[in-house]
């Protein structure tokens, strides 16, 4: 029941973003009061997570990551355990978004083994979903989100531990969006799944949509069954379209 769930709208700011970017999170950070009906986070690239952070305490924008390596700690140049997010500041990192994937190939099990690591940290950990363009054409839509489900998502989830994010590959930076009825179906299917493996918390787990979400196709989107949110790339960068969004659920 959408009921239950409170709603989130989460921004991927991918790779954008400089130190003066701060501009945008203080627009954000400003009017955030003036969004009560839905929780708020931003997930910068991860050289601002600390700044975001620390500019974002106390008030209603959560900082996130946008990745982190399994383990702690150790010889793995260029990457960022879920302990460092944590220790700069988020609440939260996104795992399995299919730009990594796709360019870093990423398994379900890694993903996996990332969510963990995400909460071994204290982190809720957002694991990305979704199908590409043949899939759908091919019919299987369905099938490819269930592996991708019961690979990606570790025993153990919880309403409070985990966010899904259901983001078809051939909508993401594509101005493409599916219709109402694609998101129903695809959203019901992954609650009932997420039910079938966890229970009541299943009920509870938040089932974002993301993928070319903007401000006029926002409330559209977000009055679908089973659509806790959103996960917004682009138009994330930009406080008044991000904040047009959240005003879905004003
Ligand atoms: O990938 C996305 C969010 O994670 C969606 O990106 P766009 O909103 O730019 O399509």
């Amino acid at each position: 029941m959408a009921s239950v769930r409170r709603p989130l709208v989460a921004g991927n700011w991918k790779m954008n973003g400089l130190s003066a970017s701060v501009a945008e999170l203080d627009a954000m950070l400003t009017a955030a009061p003036g969004y009560p009906g839905c929780d708020l986070m931003i997930c910068p690239p991860a050289t601002l997570v600390a700044q975001f952070a620390a500019r974002a305490a106390g008030k209603p924008v959560a900082i996130g990551g946008q990745d982190c390596h399994a383990e702690v700690s150790g010889a793995f140049t260029g990457d960022i355990s879920a302990e460092m997010l944590a220790d700069a500041g988020a609440t939260a990192v996104i795992v399995g978004h299919s730009e990594r994937r796709t360019y870093h190939e990423e398994s379900d099990a890694e993903i996996r083994a990332k969510a963990q690591a995400a909460w071994r940290a204290g982190l809720t950990a957002i694991v990305c979903i979704g199908e590409t363009k043949d899939e759908r054409v091919s019919g299987k839509t369905l099938e490819v989100l269930g592996v991708q489900l019961a690979g990606s998502l570790p025993d153990g989830s919880t309403a409070k531990t985990l966010v899904v994010a259901y983001e078809p590959v051939w909508a993401i930076g594509t101005g493409l969006t599916p219709t109402a009825a694609d998101v129903a179906e695809a959203h019901g299917f992954i609650r009932d799944r997420l039910v079938e493996r966890f229970g009541a918390e299943g009920e509870g787990v938040r089932i974002l949509y993301g993928g070319s979400v903007k401000p006029s196709n926002a409330s559209e989107l977000m009055a679908v069954a089973n659509v806790d949110g959103a996960l917004v790339g682009g138009a994330s960068l930009k406080a008044t379209d991000f904040l047009a969004i959240a005003a879905a659920y004003k």
